[in-house]
């Protein structure tokens, strides 16, 4: 069928085009189908339909297309019925539980990495890995494929060392304290997070709150060399590529399936070139490992992966049942972290947590004796080394290296929820209040987020705040706020949980 061009100059972050209702039922395809269009060369594109924004006789392409298209074509171009790329028919085996083939795992990595599929095909991929998990060879390739997709940093230097979260436990602030604390101490750390996955703020979220996160594999390498490390966005690099694109999908299904937490976090670790690994797995109730047992068998596999791909791998389980400093969302995050780098200010968990996992890569980095790794540690955060090395990473980022905790702007918009007796906090509930810092608005509103007064355990007198929600808008606040009044994220000992009296808000 031949049809003329129109230009849409809109990024999508896929090769698509729009087909008027009429067009598309005369070629015979559906939303979510592809359709290949000849011109000076030929582009497959995943197929739109709209009743009016396009006319019959028309197809809009979106700005990826015309660039394919080197924006240079005939005024009509020939469109035909395209085949779905191979990646949905594999996809559709990892559905029916069938072990997939080393080729077939780098054709799905190679296809989600040029965005060759729907956003429906990575979810459904996503989420048949999440019910059917994969082999520990398939997730192997899985992990080679999104490493040999993108581009690798080779140091001189060695050892390099890094660290990762799983994620799952809120405010896991960590990263800001560990990697000063491991570059003020000699070793290369080129850190590479991704944004939130599960949470409300991911490290890249709350690094960007003090300096630019984009950086390339290049620059990425140079920043590691000249100050000892960095902490950017992984997705912004062309590091293990495909790795940001299934985290997108996975931000709003909430979901970390085992398999592809595996790839994710190794396959960044060794295309940084990393020697030598801390692997933070936070665990306990409301957190991506429920117990023990769940928890040795994950480190189990991410030592034996990391063994395979010549990286020496150590876990640390660690307490998830409550939140890790007393902050959740960026801006609140950065400036807990600030404060305890500045003058050691600050809460224990969060503090004994940055320096256990830090004195770990000191000792594997060889920068500390075994068993001296957690006192040098605590001593280069005490002594002011860190909190220098820091300002020294938030420049060479290209952020204000003055910057104190006082400077960070937390939304202007807050409320307190108060205890609605005395007693103490018996349960306290990660995943609410993950969910009350994202409709306040966070990660992507930066002053969004919620300060926790009263953690697990301690004890509260009635009408005293136990959280108080922030805010950029108030509009959002209202639904933070209605949400932990309906639903709360802790439990105050013997607390009436909610009054119900008329049945239209129940
Ligand atoms: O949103 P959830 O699922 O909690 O976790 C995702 C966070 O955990 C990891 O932290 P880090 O990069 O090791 O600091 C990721 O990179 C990301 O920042
Ligand atoms: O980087 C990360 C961290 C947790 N889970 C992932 O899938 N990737």
């Amino acid at each position: 069928m031949q049809l003329k061009v129109q230009p849409i100059d809109i990024k999508v972050g896929k090769f698509k085009v729009v087909l008027n209702n009429l067009d598309a039922k005369e070629l015979g395809v559906n939303p979510g189908d592809r359709v290949r269009i000849k011109n000076h060369t030929t582009v497959t594109a995943i197929v739109d339909f709209t009743e009016d924004m396009i006319s019959p006789g028309m197809i809009g392409l979106y700005h990826e297309v015309q660039e394919q298209l080197h924006r240079e074509w005939t005024e009509t171009v020939e469109v035909e019925p395209a085949e779905k790329p191979k990646s949905a028919r594999i996809i559709r085996k990892v559905m029916d539980q069938q072990k997939l083939t080393k080729e077939e795992i780098y054709e799905l990595v190679k296809d989600i990495t040029e965005e060759n599929l729907t956003d429906i095909e990575v979810s459904a991929f996503l989420t048949a890995s999440y019910i059917n998990d994969m082999t520990e060879e398939e997730t192997e390739w899985l992990t080679r494929a999104m490493v040999d997709s993108g581009e690798k940093i080779e140091f001189d230097m060695h050892p390099i060392v890094d660290k990762h979260s799983i994620g799952g436990v809120p405010g896991n602030k960590i990263t800001l304290l560990i990697v000063p604390i491991v570059a003020a101490n000699g070793l290369l750390i080129p850190k590479t997070s991704s944004r939130a996955i599960t949470g409300a703020g991911g490290t890249a979220d709350l690094m960007e709150v003090l300096a630019p996160v984009e950086f390339t594999a290049s620059q990425i390498k140079e920043m590691t060399q000249k100050v000892g490390g960095v902490i950017v966005w992984g997705g912004a690099t062309n590091i293990a590529p495909a790795d940001d694109k299934l985290i997108k999908v996975e931000y709003p299904l909430s979901i970390d399936p085992h398999c592809q937490l595996l790839a994710s976090i190794m396959a960044k670790k060794s295309a940084v070139g990393a020697d030598k690994v801390v692997i933070d797995l936070p665990m306990g109730s409301g957190t991506k490992i429920p117990d023990m047992a769940t928890g040795r068998k994950l480190a189990r596999d991410l030592m034996s992966l990391g063994e395979r791909l010549g990286m020496e791998v150590d876990c640390a389980l660690t307490y998830g049942s409550s939140p890790v400093g007393r902050t959740i969302g960026p801006a609140l995050e950065v400036r807990e972290a600030l404060k305890v780098l500045e003058s050691m200010e600050g809460p224990n968990s969060f503090i004994e947590k940055s320096v256990g996992l830090a004195g770990m890569l000191l000792e594997m980095g060889g920068a500390a004796a075994r068993g001296q790794g957690h006192d040098l540690a605590l001593e280069t955060l005490q002594n002011g080394k860190a909190l220098a090395k820091f300002k020294e990473i938030i420049a060479i980022q290209g952020g204000d290296p003055n910057v104190t905790s006082n400077d960070i702007q937390i939304g202007e918009f807050s409320a307190e929820v108060k205890a609605p007796s005395n007693g103490y906090i018996i349960e306290f509930r990660n995943k609410r209040i993950v969910q009350i810092a994202r409709l306040a608005g966070a990660p992507n509103d930066k002053g969004a987020g919620v300060y926790i007064h009263r953690k697990l355990g301690e004890s509260v007198k009635q009408g005293e705040p136990v959280i108080t929600i922030y805010a950029e808008k108030e509009a959002k606040l209202q639904a933070a706020l209605k949400s932990a009044r309906q639903d709360p994220p802790l439990i105050v000992e013997g607390m009436l949980i909610e009054r119900l009296t008329d049945i239209r808000e129940v």
